[in-house]
């Protein structure tokens, strides 16, 4: 028996009887002397906080990253000081679209977020399941967002959904393919992998510079439910996803991935037929081979979710020493959009939150202090960089003094910029419909997935995805018209 824990108010009083309150007479009106009562039930009222808008369900564990291939010609990073190396780390699956409380096997991208905790802070790659993303140009987010959930009525709207993508946003094909492949509908988490998407620079001790892509490769092969059982699952097992990253870690059946990177130096950038900064397209493998740097393992199930995961602030602006974010212009958004949503749905102070605070080092800048729910105010320091005082900066790395030292760019004016659609945003999705054809059964799975979903939207609407679909290769859209017809046919039997 563990030694009894002695029940109290908040400020510590004892309780004698934490169910029983007081009242005048047994049928009489109760007593506001009974602080415990209105303590509870005013506890009760603020027990949920924002969600997350978006990725709002999610699960999480702890583990490490095994540092356990040489990259220190690419990146001097605190996780690559040695090989061998172990950096604690937490990470967080989710969905995307879905409200808190909603099934986690619903046909959506997957967040896959990991917090490492180094000597020179903490990192966050805040990556999805998914090489790609639906647009590159941060001011579509929102509006992509709320295509994907239910209209201003309240109810499911499969014009929108379909519309943003094959009209306001067509170079999102090669990501809707991806998202209507069964890998739309991963089984587990431990089932599928991670990618950073974004182009990152990385940067070795002698301040060479280089882009950089992140994979996550699962070690567990890839599984995913067929469009039928995943929503079959939906309904029978909403936490599916949860439970079973919970069972694995707690049978000692250890989540873990092989993370590598794909490395392009700026002359090659210069040189692709698309951006280097545009998240809607893949590097080539061929020209640009996955190099090996270590293992994510995962291997601690939280004990407390809320504190531990719920209260979590992943953003890819938690970035350390040699590793930056590129200028791709979705990268550079998330570096403001994070931190502010961290503050709306947490608090200023969101990073003194035990779960987020970098304990391998102290957080420590004498200018950012006060604020609501304040736990490290810096004692008497002065509340300016004093020349009375004594402190330590940065003269090795030059962390963000160094951003984008040595990048070119094309003129040094503002200029308007917008996606101008043209026929290479249609070649990846061309080359993804012949990889589909590599495994039986893909192809007619993405047919029948997008069929699925795009029959309940109008003849109209149809037609134009149709169209699009055709733009990578004929035979999707006109598939897809076909399947619709047999799926329309065969529930009016
Ligand atoms: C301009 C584009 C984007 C914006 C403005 C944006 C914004 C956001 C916001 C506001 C959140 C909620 C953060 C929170 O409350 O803690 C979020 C969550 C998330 N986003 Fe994005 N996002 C963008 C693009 C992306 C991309 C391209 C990826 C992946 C490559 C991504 C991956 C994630 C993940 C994994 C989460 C969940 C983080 C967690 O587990 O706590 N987002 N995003």
């Amino acid at each position: 028996m563990t030694a009894p824990k002695k029940v109290t108010t908040d400020n510590g009083a004892p309780i004698s009887d934490p169910e029983t309150i007081q009242r005048i007479g047994s049928d009489g009106p109760l007593v506001l002397h009974d602080t415990n009562l209105i303590e509870t039930l005013a506890h009760f009222n603020r027990e949920f906080i924002p969600p997350r808008n978006p990725h709002a369900v999610g699960s999480g564990a702890f583990g490490e990253f095994i540092y356990d291939t040489d990259i220190s010609d690419v990146c001097s990073a605190a996780l690559f000081s040695e090989v061998g190396l172990r950096t604690p780390c937490l990470t967080r699956f989710s969905t995307v679209a879905g409200d808190r409380g909603s099934a986690d096997t619903v046909r959506d991208v997957c967040g896959f977020s990991t917090k490492f905790y180094t000597k020179e802070g903490n990192l966050d790659w805040v990556f999805n399941n998914t090489p790609v993303f639906f647009v590159n140009n941060p001011i579509k987010f929102p509006q992509f967002i709320h295509t994907q959930r239910p209209n201003s009525k309240n109810l499911p709207d499969f014009e929108q959904f379909w519309l943003f993508f094959c009209e306001n946003a067509q170079e999102s094909l090669h990501q809707v393919m991806v998202l209507f492949s069964n890998r739309g509908t991963p089984y587990s988490y431990k089932n599928m992998n991670g990618y950073s998407g974004h182009t990152y620079v990385w940067t070795n001790s002698k301040g060479e510079k280089h882009y950089v892509q992140v994979h996550l490769k699962t070690d567990h092969g890839i599984k995913n439910f067929t469009n039928e059982e995943a929503v079959k699952t939906c309904g029978e097992n909403p936490l599916h996803r949860q439970i079973d990253l919970h069972d694995s870690i707690a049978s000692k059946n250890y989540p873990s991935w092989t993370v590598s990177v794909q490395v392009m130096s700026f002359e090659e950038a210069s040189k692709l037929p698309f951006s280097v900064f545009d998240i809607t397209k893949v590097w080539p493998h061929d020209k640009f081979p996955l190099r090996r740097i270590g293992k994510l393992v995962l291997n601690e199930n939280p004990t407390n979710y809320f504190a531990q995961v719920e209260q979590a602030a992943f953003s890819p602006a938690n970035m350390i020493p040699y590793m930056e974010a590129s200028n791709d212009p979705m990268l550079v958004a998330r570096l403001l959009s994070y931190p502010d949503a961290h503050r709306a749905r947490l608090g200023k102070n969101y990073s003194q939150i035990p779960v987020n605070c970098p304990y391998k080092t102290r957080a420590y800048n004498p200018l950012h202090r006060d604020g609501k729910m304040q736990m490290d105010n810096f004692g008497s320091d002065p509340r300016y960089f004093s020349t009375l005082e004594n402190y330590e900066f940065d003269t090795k790395t030059q962390f963000l003094k160094n951003l984008n030292k040595g990048a070119k760019f094309n003129n040094n004016q503002i200029v308007e910029w917008k996606h101008e659609l043209s026929d290479i945003d249609f070649v990846q999705p061309a080359q993804l419909w012949k990889v589909l054809g590599k495994t039986p059964g893909e192809q007619k799975a993405l047919i029948h997935n997008v069929a699925s979903h795009l029959q309940n939207a109008s003849p109209t609407t149809q037609d134009k995805v149709c169209k699009w679909f055709n733009k990578a290769n004929v035979e999707i859209g006109t598939g897809i018209k076909l399947e619709i017809a047999k799926l329309q046919r065969s529930s009016k039997l």
